[in-house]
């Protein structure tokens, strides 16, 4: 059985509440996109792909029986809607691109007179739920072209830590850097993964954990402070990552405490990866520094599972993400092959 962390058929969708796991596996239905705004911002669904996916099924939601006059109407719609579900959460990228590719298809629907208002509301829910097999395909291809990279020249099984949560509950499925990991041990070179705890939120705890214990991956969990002692200690051959963002020149915005794994990395001379589909990639933008990071509540840091684990009346700091400088990234494994990231920008606007 595999992990889902959407369902969605014919207007219905529903997402595993990942704020429950691994206590509970409970689907909660999205009907609309006040709800899929709700469930992205509060992290009910989260991971930079699955928080696009699960934004735009929530507009297919939204208009899928409702009777526009006018394709005028469907198109103003649209657009409102989408631009609310990007103030959802900040730094992930691929909400507000898939968003403007839809709010463009929309746009030059507009001007073509041969096709009605119902037309175009049947075009636009093809094409996001085009997303869902997309994604899942485009996962498929950073296994393989991840594993190429991870094997080359390599005739023995290899040991890989990752970060966060990349895998079936952060995308449609696979994943991105776990899809990685997941590629590897298919074919039977996977010694030993390890993840970290991913404090404060614990995406790695809950959610890598519980993906690697259902896969039967042979898995060690650590806290994120053993990394340094990790490499120090255990041969690590590489570090696997996702992305939220991608800048330009390739500086990578991911969960904060990555940015801290690449420097230990290269003290150690270990490799460090970023796995993300092109859909992660903001040419737009130059450089990490243009990357707003969201800044999440105190109590996410200063409680777990309700419990208060810090002193009342401490101050609290808690971005969550850090910006990997590019020259600490030794490739980006995307769809189409593994990018330097001196490449990102022309490869991606080719
Ligand atoms: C394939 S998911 C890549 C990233 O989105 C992931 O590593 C991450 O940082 C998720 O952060 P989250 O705050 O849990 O949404």
């Amino acid at each position: 059985m595999t992990l889902e962390a959407i369902k969605y058929k014919s207007g219905q969708l529903q997402i595993l509440d990942q704020l429950l796991l691994p206590a509970e596996s409970k689907y909660i239905p999205i009907d609309g996109v006040k709800d899929g705004w709700n469930a992205i911002h509060k992290m009910q669904v989260r991971g930079a792909p699955a928080i696009a996916i699960v934004g735009c099924l929530s507009l297919v939601v939204e208009i899928y029986d409702k009777q526009y006059d006018t394709k005028a109407a469907l198109a103003a719609e649209i657009g409102e809607q989408l631009e609310y579900l990007v103030t959802s959460r900040p730094t992930a990228v691929n909400l507000k691109l898939a968003a403007d590719e839809m709010k463009a298809l929309s746009e030059s629907i507009l001007s073509k007179d041969d096709i009605d208002v119902d037309e175009m509301r049947r075009s636009i829910i093809k094409e996001i739920e085009c997303l869902l097999e997309k994604d899942i395909s485009d996962n498929r291809a950073i296994g393989e072209h991840g594993a190429n990279v991870l094997l080359k020249g390599v005739d023995r099984p290899l040991q890989l830590l990752t970060h966060c949560n990349t895998g079936s509950l952060a995308t449609a499925g696979y994943g991105t850097a776990l899809g990685v990991i997941r590629s590897v041990n298919e074919r039977n070179l996977l010694e030993h993964v390890y993840c970290t705890e991913t404090r404060p939120y614990n995406q790695g705890a809950r959610l890598t954990a519980y993906e690697l214990v259902h896969d039967k991956l042979p898995a060690t969990l650590v806290t994120d402070s053993m990394v340094a002692a990790l490499l120090n200690s255990r041969k690590i051959d590489a570090i696997i990552v996702g992305a939220d963002r991608v800048a330009a020149n390739g500086d990578t915005a991911n969960k904060i405490g990555t940015y801290q794994m690449a420097v230990v990395a290269k003290h150690h001379g270990v490799p460090f990866y970023v796995a993300a589909p092109f859909t992660s990639i903001d040419v737009a933008i130059s450089d990490g520094t243009c990357i707003k990071i969201e800044e999440r509540p105190d109590h996410e840091l200063t409680h777990i599972g309700g419990q208060r684990i810090a002193a009342p009346g401490i101050g609290c700091w808690n971005p969550a993400f850090d910006v990997t400088p590019a020259e600490l990234i030794t490739g980006i494994i995307t769809e189409r092959g593994v990018l330097k990231p001196s490449e990102v920008a022309t490869k991606v606007r080719r």
